[in-house]
């Protein structure tokens, strides 16, 4: 039997949210789960209309492919692996089928709006998060980039701060505020080349998060000569860029040793769910301080007994460090849904 037939039988009646939990009934898995051997392995790279681009690993083939119903609404985003059957040659005209996601090393939501409270997962298995800002035009926002740190922290995903336009502004108070935080901190301009960029992306999957307007466009389009991504178009009424699609983009880069992965209209990641906790782990020296810590301490400046100010007293740790922590942490109790414009 094909696995298509075999796996529309068998699945039909599975609940779809249970895809990525464990089965409610249990039956022995190698005797029915369906045999996808000789399945293509691929990126999912971008979702419209329920069709996944996909690129095969091996080939670099770009296939289009539908998704098996089991794997349930919001089983496949950009950016997962995907084990893909049927028509594979990515021939006009064909279309493929997913039936099988990896395990997610890590997973993105985008921030929940107004209109929708819950928060969708948008791209998987990122690794670095470029937070794109320009020095000027538009000017920097600090509260905005440490927003998008937390989310990055949260979900175990390292970032990187990427500041354009350098050759209308200089970078030193922005480098100086972020240094402390012990990311890579990279500057760009027109005339300078990518080489530190490269180098910070090589061998990653790494989502780019920038505001409209600030180069994130131009900066792909030189990293991913042919990515054609559209530039220097802000919509006079909506203010947003002429980007409308939804869905992430993931683009191979040309050395073949990593991704970067597009976010348009992504401003932020919801941090509704983000505890200080959670931040504080991607902090591992303040994490190891803190354990000493009272019970329930905030690790705020207004906690009497937090002992990364003891640290601070004694040496161990620099006021800049702690404060920037702080102020990260703080991007989390100032938060307003649906802000960042
Ligand atoms: N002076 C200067 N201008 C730049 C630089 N990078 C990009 N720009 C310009 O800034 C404008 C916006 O650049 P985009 O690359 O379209 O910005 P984006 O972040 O992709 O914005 P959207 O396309 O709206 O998502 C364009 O007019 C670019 O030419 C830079 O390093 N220096
Ligand atoms: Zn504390």
């Amino acid at each position: 039997m094909s696995p298509v037939a075999r796996s529309a039988g068998r699945y039909a009646d599975v609940d779809p949210d249970s895809f990525g939990r464990p089965a409610k009934r249990s039956r022995p898995r190698t005797k029915d789960r369906p045999d996808f051997t000789g399945a293509q392995t691929g990126r999912v790279i971008t979702i419209d209309r329920g069709r996944y681009r996909c690129q095969l690993l091996d080939a670099g083939t770009m296939v289009t492919a539908t998704k098996a119903r089991r794997l349930g609404r919001k089983g496949v985003i950009v950016g997962d692996i995907a084990r893909i059957v049927g028509d594979t040659s990515g021939d006009e005209g064909t279309l493929a089928r997913i039936v099988e996601v990896e395990p997610r090393t890590t997973v993105l939501r985008r921030t929940a709006d107004d209109t929708d409270p819950s928060e969708r997962p948008i791209v998987a298995n990122a690794d670095q998060l470029m937070v794109v800002t320009a020095l000027a035009d538009p000017p920097p926002r600090p509260g905005m980039i440490d927003r998008i740190l937390v989310a990055a922290y949260d979900a175990d995903v390292a970032p990187i701060l990427c500041l354009t336009k350098a050759d209308l502004a200089a970078p030193d108070d922005i480098v100086a505020q972020y240094t402390p935080l012990g990311l890579p901190v990279v500057v760009t301009d027109p005339d300078r080349a990518l080489d530190e960029v490269d180098e910070l992306l090589s061998g990653h999957v790494t989502v780019l998060v920038g505001h409209s307007g600030v180069g994130k466009s131009t900066l792909i389009n030189r990293l991913v000569p042919g990515a054609d991504r559209s530039t220097g178009a802000v919509n006079e009424v909506t203010g947003r860029g002429r980007h409308t699609s939804t869905s992430a983009i993931a683009l191979r880069l040309p050395s073949g040793d990593g991704w970067v992965i597009d976010t348009p209209g992504v401003r932020s990641f919801g941090l509704s769910h983000v505890t200080p906790a959670s931040v504080l782990e991607a902090f591992t020296d303040l994490a190891d301080i803190a354990e000493a810590c009272p019970r329930g301490c905030r690790h705020t400046s207004d906690e009497p007994e937090c002992a990364l100010d003891d640290a601070v007293a004694r040496g161990d740790l620099t006021p800049e460090r702690l404060e920037s922590f702080r102020r990260i942490v703080g991007a989390l109790v100032e938060q307003s849904p649906a802000d960042s414009h």
